[in-house]
């Protein structure tokens, strides 16, 4: 029988707010048994970005990262955003270890070829892009990985990364070793039937429901790209998908997603 392991992925708006991060993190360190995290934080990034005089540029949900760019994204996700999240996970007892990709080359990625759109220093993760056997290491030494948007290529460039996508890929990569479980947090209840009415979650979610629920306009916008990436890890071994509030980890509202 394979140990569970729960990864959470927290998104721009929880980390935006630092009463809502110390409660996430309250909440997190409450949660039982093998855990890792990932974040992103594009909205701060865009902020600091704007402050610093750089247009943030986003296109289908991607970031066009330029060299100045990718300084800024370096130092804010790697560097304020994971530091602090690490600093407010060890004052709640966990022992959080901070990591980019780079770091023990946890994820390796490929620079996004220029089709249309040239992207600049955004990294993709084909099969094989996650280390399953340094996070495994990790974890089985009592650590929770803190993983950030920030990956490498293995010859000396950082890439910037979705941290939807680095949480899925990262899932199903740990897939193999443990029973995984993975965790959307955002500001919402759930996958809901009224985008305005957080009372409206949708409790499960099959594959076919999906694809109609799509066609109906229901789950739109940034929702797709997430959970056509949560249906493509089910697929791929991970046990379960969640997708609930940032603040509600430990109660039982939310969006389970399943294979059938
Ligand atoms: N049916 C739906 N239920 C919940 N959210 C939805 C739905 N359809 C579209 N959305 C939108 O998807 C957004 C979540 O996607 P995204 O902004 O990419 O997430 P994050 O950046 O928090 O990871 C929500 O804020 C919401 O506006
Ligand atoms: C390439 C790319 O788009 N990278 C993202 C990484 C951060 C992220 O994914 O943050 P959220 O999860 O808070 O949206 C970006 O820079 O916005």
């Amino acid at each position: 029988m394979k140990e569970t392991l729960k990864l959470f992925k927290i998104g721009g708006g929880v980390l935006d707010d630092d009463a809502q991060l110390h409660r996430f993190v309250q909440a997190f360190a409450q949660v039982p048994g093998r855990k890792i995290l990932v974040h992103g934080g594009g909205k701060g990034a865009s902020q600091m970005l704007s402050d610093l005089g750089i247009a943030p540029q986003m296109v289908q949900g991607r970031r066009i990262t330029d060299a100045a760019t990718l300084d800024v994204v370096t130092m804010f996700y790697a560097g304020k955003t994971n530091k602090q999240l690490v600093a407010l996970l060890q004052a709640s007892g966990v022992n959080a270890l901070g990591l980019s990709g780079a770091d023990g080359n946890v994820i390796r990625a490929v620079k996004r070829p220029v089709k249309d759109i040239d992207y600049g220093f955004v990294g993709d993760l084909p099969a094989n892009s996650v280390d399953a056997a340094t996070l495994h290491t990790l974890i089985q030494a009592e650590l929770t990985p803190v993983l950030c948007a920030i990956t490498h290529d293995g010859h000396g460039q950082l890439l910037n990364t979705n941290a939807d996508t680095i949480a899925s890929t990262v899932a199903r990569a740990l897939a193999g070793r443990y029973e995984v479980e993975l965790h959307y947090c955002f500001e919402k209840n759930g996958v809901l039937l009224d985008v305005n009415d957080d009372n409206s979650v949708i409790p499960q979610i099959v594959p076919a429901q999906y694809q109609q629920l799509k066609a109906d306009g229901v789950i739109a916008a940034g929702m797709i790209p997430k959970l056509d990436n949560a249906f493509a890890a089910l697929e791929a071994g991970v046990e379960k998908v969640v997708i609930e509030h940032a603040l509600n980890i430990n109660e039982p509202i939310k969006t389970v997603l399943c294979r059938s």
